[in-house]
């Protein structure tokens, strides 16, 4: 066993070829065992064991920068790099984080978990590294996915611009997470069908240049035939053209191939594009075979390769939501569903089965995605963009200039909104609420479970102007489903129970752990107003007043970042109204990342828990607040 004695990737330099190899299918042992274990992104990681093994082999990380895009990925440079020991810990809580993590090793140089982020990352090194006049290799490892982010492209435009050395690894395995979309996608496609390589284009200038005499003249004309040429024998002229040397497609999965290819490419000046094509899964054959269900997987059979979980009670929002899409879109055909890169994910693989032609997969473009809604609906459709809160967060300008600020009916299905779990501190989607509070025009609504956020999708098909909704990863609660669907009345609250002395009022999913709160209290004769706050904006004011009005505290409860939140939203309406003496709890998540985990851990390590709303209610009753 090689893999055994590989405490650093210094152990990998004097081994064989051979050796090498098979030190990479005891990785792919390692990872298929382990990771059945605790689940994880599997088939990425399978995708580039021999990659990972050739880039720690030809370069000397850390002092040569290796940067993994997404990040999902990494987990052979984990293995590489001291950490194979902690894989039984692999996103959990306190272990393993399932992307880069500085704090982990210092040969993460560079931390990811949203795409399309290094190759600007590399640039800045490489920028540094010339600027203080060090020598060292930058190396960028992004994947044909991550490859229809923007980002990519304006990092790619800098780099051939200013002719960098710097070394872009491109892992094509056709996949995103879903089957890969785009045009860059089909181009890569004809790269990978034609056989012509870069060396046609050299050995044809060597050939003209041996010409006796006329040779240099030539040559002279060759320089100009080949540029035309080029066009014919270079593959990768797209990346040429912006200034890369291309070299490829190569086979990932040979090593020897991939450790030349690697040596031309750290021997290469200027920017170098080494185009690799993978099959993501490799050597798992349940993953080859299906590698958009294992490209983050629960735990699992091995030999079946059947999922080990639970079976659900509930349904999953992601369903609830595709659903219900589904029936409203029988009502009004204005509805169109977009989803940047996730249609599995969203739930909207399912309503393409349906409507093919309304549903649009951009890829990994947010930004896109958001204006293109935008451009939608000045048409007359009815858009639901279908994006997780985290990646939303790449879309604020174009939901501000492109969306709220023309009015424009977009309906946004904030789906994972907020904490997620494993992905942990990259993935929380915990910001929303905040940062779309601050626009104007918007409505921002949250269910208390999956029966509500039917009918807020209702709200949602009917409203005639910018609007959300939000809803969390995983599962609702089990609750009945309405047959017909109704439009809320915009901004309106709903009392669950009345009360006296302290309100709780809960905003989105939050509420069963609210009501767990509101129980709690009841069994010691304790009996707040239980308010299911639906809208954070338009708020209920005539609501707010009558709290107001009969001198209740008031415990906002949000799984949303509290800076900026729903409780922000209600002091703010408080101190505009001039109610100065207004004891407004807001509880929520802290000003700090939240790492992975589970859920049910993070929500402890942060308070936002029954027991712990019970007791901040209990803190306001009278008896306490003379005591205090
Ligand atoms: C900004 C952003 N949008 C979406 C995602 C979700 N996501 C994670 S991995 C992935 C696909 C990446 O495809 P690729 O780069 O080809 O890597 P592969 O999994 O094929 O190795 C997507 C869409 C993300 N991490 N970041
Ligand atoms: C790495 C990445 O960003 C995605 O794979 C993400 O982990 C998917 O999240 P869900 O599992 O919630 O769909
Ligand atoms: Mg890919």
């Amino acid at each position: 066993m090689l893999l055994e004695n590989m405490k650093s990737p210094d152990d990998l330099k004097h081994l064989t070829i051979s050796q090498l190899q098979q030190l990479s299918e005891e990785i792919r042992r390692f990872l298929i065992e382990n990771l059945s274990k605790t689940g994880g992104h599997l088939a990425p990681n399978l995708g580039v064991v021999e990659l990972t093994i050739a880039l720690h082999y030809c370069f000397n990380s850390p002092k040569d920068k290796i940067l993994w895009d997404v990040g999902h990925q990494a987990y052979v440079h984990k293995i590489l790099t001291g950490r194979k020991d902690d894989f039984p810990t692999l996103r959990q809580y306190k272990g393993l984080c399932g992307f880069p993590k500085m704090a982990e090793s210092a040969h993460d140089v560079w931390e990811t978990g949203h795409s399309s982020t290094s190759l600007s990352g590399a640039m800045g090194m490489a920028s540094a590294r010339d600027l203080k006049k060090e020598n060292y290799h930058v190396i960028g490892v992004i994947g044909d996915g991550a490859l229809t982010g923007g980002m990519a492209f304006e990092a790619l435009n800098h780099i051939g611009h200013e002719k960098k050395n710097v070394i872009v690894v491109l892992n094509d395995n056709e996949m995103s997470i879903a089957p890969n979309v785009g045009a860059m996608h089909n181009y890569l496609g004809k790269l990978r069908t034609d056989h012509i390589y870069n060396r046609a284009k050299d050995e044809v200038e060597s050939l003209l240049k041996a010409i006796p005499a006329v040779g240099g003249k030539l040559a002279q004309l060759a320089e100009k035939v080949k540029d035309s040429m080029k066009y014919m024998l270079v593959s990768g002229i797209l990346f040429e053209e912006l200034g890369f040397t291309y070299i490829g497609p190569i086979d990932g999965h040979n090593l020897e191939l991939v450790i030349d290819s690697l040596r031309t490419a750290a021997n290469t000046r200027g920017p170098v594009l080494l185009h690799v094509i993978t099959k993501k899964g490799k050597g798992y054959l349940p993953a080859e075979q299906n590698a958009m269900k294992w490209h983050g997987t629960d735990t699992y059979k091995i030999e079946s390769g059947e999922m080990i979980k639970a079976v659900a009670a509930a349904p999953a929002y992601k369903s609830v939501f595709a659903d219900t899409l589904i029936k409203l879109t029988q009502q009004d055909d204005r509805i169109v569903a977009i989803t940047p890169a996730m249609p599995d994910g969203s739930g909207l693989l399912k309503y393409a089965s349906v409507y093919p032609e309304r549903m649009f997969d951009v890829g990994i473009a947010e930004q896109h995605a958001c204006t293109f809604a935008a451009g939608l609906a000045t048409q007359g459709m009815k858009p639901f963009l279908a994006i997780y809160s985290t990646f939303l967060q790449r879309a604020y300008d174009q939901l501000i200039h492109d969306v709220a600020r023309m009015k424009l009916p977009v309906v946004f299905a904030v789906d994972r909104a907020g904490l997620v779990g494993a992905d942990g501190e990259t993935h929380q989607g915990v910001y929303d609420i905040a940062f779309m509070r601050a626009i104007p025009n918007m409505v921002i609504m949250a269910p208390k479970d999956e029966n509500e956020m039917q009918h807020m999708m209702k709200t949602a098909a009917e409203y005639d102007g910018p609007i959300s909704f939000r809803y969390p990863r995983g599962n609702g609660l089990g609750v009945k489903m309405d047959e017909e669907l109704k439009a809320l009345p915009i901004g309106q609250m709903e009392v669950v129970r009345e009360g006296k002395g302290v309100a709780v009022l809960s905003f989105g999913h939050i509420y069963d752990v609210a009501e767990k709160a509101i129980n709690l209290l009841q069994m010691d004769g304790i009996m707040p107003m239980f308010v299911n706050a639906r809208f954070c904006k338009p708020l209920d004011e005539e609501l707010l007043l009558r709290l107001a009005k009969e001198n209740m505290d008031i415990v906002t409860v949000e799984e949303g970042c509290v800076q900026g939140g729903f409780g922000s939203a209600v002091m703010e309406f408080y101190a505009e109204q001039g109610y100065h003496n207004m004891v407004v709890e807001p509880m929520g998540i802290p000003d700090y990342f939240v790492e992975h985990g589970s859920v049910k851990e993070q929500r402890q390590e942060i308070s936002l828990t029954a027991e712990a709303i019970a007791a901040r209610v209990r803190s306001l009753l009278p008896v306490n607040k003379q005591r205090a």
